[in-house]
């Protein structure tokens, strides 16, 4: 079953670049920004890496961020990404990003994207790796910073594909957003959010009906109402799932109670994913390593949660074509 996982070609879709900011790097760019870090050491920094709710990880996540200051950081920062996709036989990415986090700072946006794209033409040129970005709005922040940050992006919407919703989930809906999201629609921008990742699943039918989203990000709450499982399968409803979060930040308590194999049984559309795999202990094949030691996933599971990456994908109906028939290929 490794082999299976490691041999198919996968997309993901969720996945924060600010989360994949690996200790090493931080450590050389705090040193080179002169950014202090409140960690002595790479040991320290693991055993700050102990988190009791998503609250507890992003304020360390933040804190991380500090130290990408200039437009060659978020390159660095992009690249090393990029060459983990290539370890985890990654061939499309969908990234999120969060301006906010570096606006706040005084890094201009334009640093920011210009970075990450530079490091994303490289990684088709150099891996012929595709992908997208896509931006988030800071939900503990207000609807009217959020205008501001879409402002700023409309400049930038041949490389922005779309915007989705992050941050501290509770206490912060969906519905705060609604008009910003209205906006985004009306100028093009796919839309996602995450909803029901430790919020109830009222923030999920809000994200669908106020928000109009493409895909759901996390939504493992859905599992509570049999009405909206039942919708979310209708619709087939993009899940992306990522398994080695929910476990971190004490979503589930154990791999065991992952609800990952009832959503993918009762016939919704999931897909596994790393979130912030540099400080959730693993990218993406180690997701799907740690279901399999764990849940009694089959083959034929896995090769249906790689198959849902592809189809949920914001890519080309020919492109999906292509690379769906990657992974039928990969299987003989
Ligand atoms: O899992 C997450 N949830 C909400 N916000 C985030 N920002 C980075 N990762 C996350
Ligand atoms: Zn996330």
């Amino acid at each position: 079953m490794i082999d299976l996982i490691k041999k198919l070609p996968k997309a993901e879709l969720h996945l924060h670049i600010e989360g994949s900011l690996e200790p090493e790097l931080m450590f050389r760019l705090s040193k080179k920004n002169q950014v202090d870090i409140p960690y002595k050491d790479i040991e320290d920094v693991r055993n700050a890496y102990n988190f009791t709710n998503l609250q507890t990880f992003l304020d360390i996540y933040y804190a991380g961020a500090n130290v990408l200051l200039t437009k060659d950081d978020f390159y660095d920062l992009t690249w090393e990404y990029i060459l983990k996709c290539v370890e985890n036989n990654i061939i499309h990415t969908e990234i999120f990003f969060d301006p906010q986090t570096h606006t706040a700072r005084g890094v201009p946006f334009d640093v920011v994207i210009t970075g990450i794209k530079e490091a994303l033409q490289d990684a088709k040129a150099k891996y012929g790796i595709t992908s997208c970005i896509i931006m988030c709005f800071l939900r503990h922040l207000s609807q009217e910073d959020a205008f501001e940050t879409l402002d700023a992006a409309l400049k930038y919407q041949d490389d922005i594909i779309g915007v989705g919703l992050d941050s501290s989930e509770l206490g912060n809906p969906p519905s705060k957003f609604k008009d910003v999201f209205k906006k985004a629609k009306e100028a093009g921008f796919k839309l996602v959010a995450h909803a029901g990742e430790e919020a109830d699943f009222s923030y999920i039918y809000e994200a669908l009906d106020l928000l109009s989203i493409h895909r759901i990000d996390h939504g493992v709450q859905s599992i509570k109402s049999a009405a909206l499982m039942q919708r979310l399968k209708d619709e087939q409803m993009p899940l992306t799932v990522c398994p080695n979060s929910n476990i971190e930040l004490k979503v589930f308590e154990t791999y065991k109670e992952h609800n990952i194999k009832e959503l993918l049984d009762y016939g919704l559309n999931v897909s596994v994913n790393s979130d912030d795999p540099a400080y959730f202990k693993g990218y993406m094949n180690q997701n799907f390593i740690n279901l399999h030691e764990n849940i009694e996933l089959s083959e034929d599971d896995i090769v249906t949660l790689v198959k849902n990456s592809f189809k949920s994908a914001f890519i080309s109906d020919e492109l999906k074509e292509v690379y769906l028939a990657k992974v039928d290929l990969a299987l003989q």
